[in-house]
């Protein structure tokens, strides 16, 4: 069996030798520009066209959890990839964990009011708030997939109330499921916090608006921890200007790198990290990969498929 390899930025000295030994019966190489040897599987993270295109693969896997840059890819060279050829992307595979981290820390922090507290400080103002309540402090999460569905069961852990929005409706512990476009209204009314963990699709594009933010409760907070271009960023400084939001946590953005005259970097009241809230963690994934290739040799499913239609 031959497997290819492609990613701008991980190190193939890492990768080929632990995949390698995950998947003994396999040639591993990492993939260069002119090499159009043999191939049975490609594992790819922004693949050049050239890499893929003409291939008879019996499987494509995305070294991450969002293949919209590789489906972008494909709807301007539908040649790169036959559609009866299966796209994958991982699952968790330790990034629902990250997630957890990442949410529960600044829920937290918005919650116990950290954010006014270093307001006070910067003016050595001893003062004491008045605090929050849990049942004024409801958490909607955009989008209930495997990551959205890990950080609901970590705030679920700290008693806050807690809903979610997805296609179809979740049965989610301690979880009230909003589902479709009916249903989008109900779920903004009264949400405090809102956690973006949608895919980017044309549907999910700019849904973050505001219109959209004007439903949410008054002092609200965002966190975006899927994809830039589902907040519409000059709307979001509107919110926050006006009051209506009281601070956004963002680790994706319309540009990445975000240039350093965006007014969102001087915000005070956003925090920012760089795409980082979740990342591949090398041992899971290529277990999990490993696992699917096995599978797919003997013929059974795998998790994990894309449905290229859909978009995610
Ligand atoms: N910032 C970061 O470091 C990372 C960001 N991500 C982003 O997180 C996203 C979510 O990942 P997973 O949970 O693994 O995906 P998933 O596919 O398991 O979950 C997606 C959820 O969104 C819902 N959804 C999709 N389209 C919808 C629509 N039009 N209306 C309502 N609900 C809709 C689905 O029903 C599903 O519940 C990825 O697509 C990726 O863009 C993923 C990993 C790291
Ligand atoms: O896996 C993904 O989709 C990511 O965004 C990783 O950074």
């Amino acid at each position: 069996m031959e497997i290819i390899f492609y990613h701008p930025t991980f190190d193939p000295a890492a990768w080929l030798p632990a995949l390698r030994k995950a998947l003994p019966g396999a040639n591993v190489r990492e993939w260069r520009e002119g090499d159009d040897g043999p191939a049975d599987y490609a594992l790819v993270w922004h693949p050049p066209v050239e890499m893929l295109r003409g291939r008879e693969l019996k499987g494509v896997f995305a070294l991450g959890a969002g293949v919209d840059s590789i489906l972008s890819k494909l709807k301007a060279h539908p040649e790169m990839l036959a559609q009866h050829i299966p796209l994958f992307r991982l699952e968790d595979t330790g990034m629902g964990l990250q997630m957890q981290e990442y949410a529960v820390s600044r829920v937290l922090h918005w919650f116990r009011r950290f954010d006014d507290y270093q307001a006070l400080k910067q003016q050595a103002r001893w003062l004491e708030l008045e605090e929050y309540r849990r049942e004024d402090f409801t958490i909607g999460i955009l989008g209930a997939g495997i990551l959205g569905a890990k950080v609901a069961a970590s705030l679920h852990a700290w008693g806050f109330p807690l809903r979610c929005w997805s296609r179809s409706r979740k049965d989610l512990p301690g979880v009230v499921s909003f589902a479709g476009a009916e249903e989008f209204g109900a779920f903004l009314h009264g949400t405090r916090v809102l956690i973006n963990l949608l895919p980017n699709t044309p549907e999910t594009v700019g849904l973050i608006n505001l219109s959209v933010i004007n439903q949410l409760a008054d002092n609200s907070y965002i966190m975006n921890l899927a994809r830039g271009v589902h907040v519409v960023e000059d709307d979001l400084l509107q919110a926050l200007n006006s009051g209506k939001v009281k601070g956004a946590m963002l680790d994706v953005f319309s540009r990445e790198p975000l240039p350093a005259d965006h007014p969102l970097w001087a915000h005070p009241r956003v925090a920012m990290t760089p795409h980082i809230a979740a990342t591949t963690r090398a041992d899971e994934a290529i277990a999990f990969i490993a696992t699917a290739i096995d599978k797919l040799e003997r013929g059974e499913r795998v998790k994990g498929r894309v449905d290229r239609l859909r978009g995610y």
